[in-house]
């Protein structure tokens, strides 16, 4: 197994390997020791890498004009981590221009010496890697465990794309006109605006900075309102990287994002957009881009459907459920959000899923043992709170959780499980990302593929078979852009993460993730060929 892989397998199935080895209590347990007010700001090993009030822009940190700030507060406790600079349009247009003009420059450095900083920004990374964690785990709420996970999955973008930047090639095409040669080169498309969201604060960032920069291109980052201070510690990282000024560029804001977004897509120096994010804020960006039309890629919202048939490795399947359905507390665009089971293995698929559950450990992200942590804010646990509401009241059983956890603070929520889920029911339409395990029970294959494909989304699917003939008709029936089989795992930098339908489009990591940020020049040369002139 790769480093990659444990570390993603590790934080993500930490109740998995620790329930082995307790005993089952009934409910889940609650961390009960919350860490008191005084100790809440986690002790970094280099303290500068928190960085407060200021955002980065051309290589300097600075403020923003209007000398406006918002708050940032620990999802865990409610507690106040800091404030952060309120960027406006007119702070955007500055980091749009400072990008603009390191591009220029940019743009002409080899392959070679882009791949050279980036290695840097990466090997920044690795050794900053308990600080970026702790950040990572004060700001978002997720275990410190899955937070160090995350540091690991956000670097390796990094190094992926390190790899790449040194071979980039083009192609010799045959021409159909007789002496006619025609090539093609990829050049940078130029700036690009990157929009990322809270659920993976040095992840998603990397992501789309590492192809980015591997391609030649500057960027602005808008770091998201909830979890700035990870972004701006790999700003941080990216400056000792000597990455030159205005190639990379992180800016903040709350209030003003829709003004921030506003700019970004709109800016004619701006080439590229790439978000992650809802579907709604997706479609919103994209008809503002269209003023001048940009490029754009969007990883938006998912519903995944985990399907596991009669002919599955059950114990395997409920392992893999546990890893997808609750990877940071079920807010992942590819957590599994709809779970349907064939009748035969129903019973015995939600007994063993609800072992397991029952032995999570729900409390403060540092503190030792806890397996899951808060939802990210108030409407996030609302949002859960009605899809519960919402399947209790149309028949479903609640066969743990179901409640808020207001003992531990305002943010957290059981880790919940439904059983006889129906169509008709929220959860089976709207992505809950969060701690909600919905299990719909069904009868058969072309059944259950019509229930997936109900969904106007498609990012990520799963499905749990040892028969090989059912698993490669039912991938190549399901409408999305990623499947698992019999695996709940399957993020990684060297494959393709992306949707199709109302998940947006473009892919991200992997070989292909550098086209996004590249153009496609044709050449055609003329009077070329023929016989040798005697
Ligand atoms: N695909 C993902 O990884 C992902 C991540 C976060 C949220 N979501 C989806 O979003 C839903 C709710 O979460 P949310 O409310 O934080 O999502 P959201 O789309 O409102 O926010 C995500 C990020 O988008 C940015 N944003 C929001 N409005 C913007 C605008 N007008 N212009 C520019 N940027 C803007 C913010 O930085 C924010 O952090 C979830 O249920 C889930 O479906 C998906
Ligand atoms: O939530 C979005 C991305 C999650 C992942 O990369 O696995």
């Amino acid at each position: 197994m790769s480093f990659l892989h444990r570390t993603l397998v590790s934080a993500s199935r930490t109740t998995a390997v620790r329930s082995q080895f307790r005993r089952l209590t009934l409910p889940m347990i609650i961390n009960p020791s919350l860490r008191s007010a005084s100790s809440l700001a986690p002790k970094l090993k280099d303290p500068s890498l928190f960085k407060e009030n200021v955002c980065y822009v051309n290589g300097e940190w600075v403020q923003a004009k209007s000398g406006n700030t918002f708050k940032v507060h620990d999802p865990a406790t409610g507690q106040l981590i800091g404030s952060c600079p309120e960027f406006d349009a007119k702070d955007t247009e500055a980091a749009v221009a400072a990008a603009q003009a390191a591009f220029q420059e940019f743009r002409h450095k080899t392959g070679r010496e882009r791949s050279k900083l980036l290695r840097k920004w990466y090997d920044l990374m690795v050794e900053n890697a308990d600080d970026l964690a702790a950040l990572i785990s004060w700001e978002n709420g997720k275990p410190i465990a899955d937070a160090k996970g995350e540091a690991a999955y956000a670097a390796n973008f990094f190094e992926w794309f390190s790899e790449e930047a040194p071979r980039i090639y083009g192609d010799t095409i045959p021409a159909s006109v007789p002496g006619n040669r025609v090539v093609t080169i990829k050049e940078p498309i130029g700036v690009c605006a990157l929009i990322t969201p809270w659920n993976f604060p040095a992840a998603m960032l990397t992501r789309k900075a590492g192809p980015a920069l591997a391609a030649g291109c500057t960027v602005v980052c808008k770091a998201p309102g909830e979890t700035p201070y990870t972004p701006l510690a790999l700003a941080e990282l990216a400056h000792r990287a000597g990455i030159p000024k205005g190639v990379v560029n992180v800016i903040t804001a709350l209030n003003n994002t829709p003004s921030v977004g506003k700019t970004l897509t709109t800016n004619p120096d701006v080439r590229k957009v790439s978000f992650t994010g809802s579907t709604a804020v997706g479609k919103l960006l994209m008809e503002q881009s269209s003023s001048t039309l940009k490029k754009l890629s969007l990883e938006l919202g998912g519903n995944a459907p985990f399907i596991v048939f009669d002919s599955a490795d059950v114990d395997l399947a409920v392992q893999s459920a546990i890893a997808s359905k609750f990877r940071s507390s079920g807010q992942t665009c590819v957590c599994a959000n709809r779970i349907y089971v064939q009748r035969g293995v129903y019973d015995e698929f939600a007994e063993k899923f609800a072992a397991k559950v029952r032995q999570f450990k729900v409390g403060n992200p540092f503190e030792t043992g806890t397996t899951h942590g808060p939802l990210i804010h108030a409407r996030a646990v609302d949002k859960v709170e009605h899809h519960v509401q919402d399947a209790q009241s149309k028949g479903a059983g609640v066969l743990l959780g179901g409640s808020r956890i207001p003992d531990l603070g305002p943010n957290y929520y059981q880790p919940t499980i439904l059983t006889e889920m129906t169509p008709d029911m929220a959860l089976a339409h709207e992505e809950t990302f969060g701690p909600v395990a919905g299990l719909f029970p069904f009868t058969t294959e072309d059944e259950v593929v019509k229930l997936a494909n109900t969904s106007p989304v498609g990012l990520a699917a799963y499905l749990f078979s040892r028969d090989v003939q059912l698993v490669s008709r039912v991938t190549e029936s399901l409408e999305v852009g990623m499947v698992g089989v019999n695996t709940g795992l399957i993020s990684d930098p060297a494959a393709p993460f992306g949707g199709v339908k109302e998940s947006g489009f473009g892919r991200e990591g992997s070989k292909y993730g550098i086209e996004e940020y590249q153009i496609t020049k044709m050449i055609t040369y003329g009077g070329m060929g023929g016989p040798l002139q005697k």
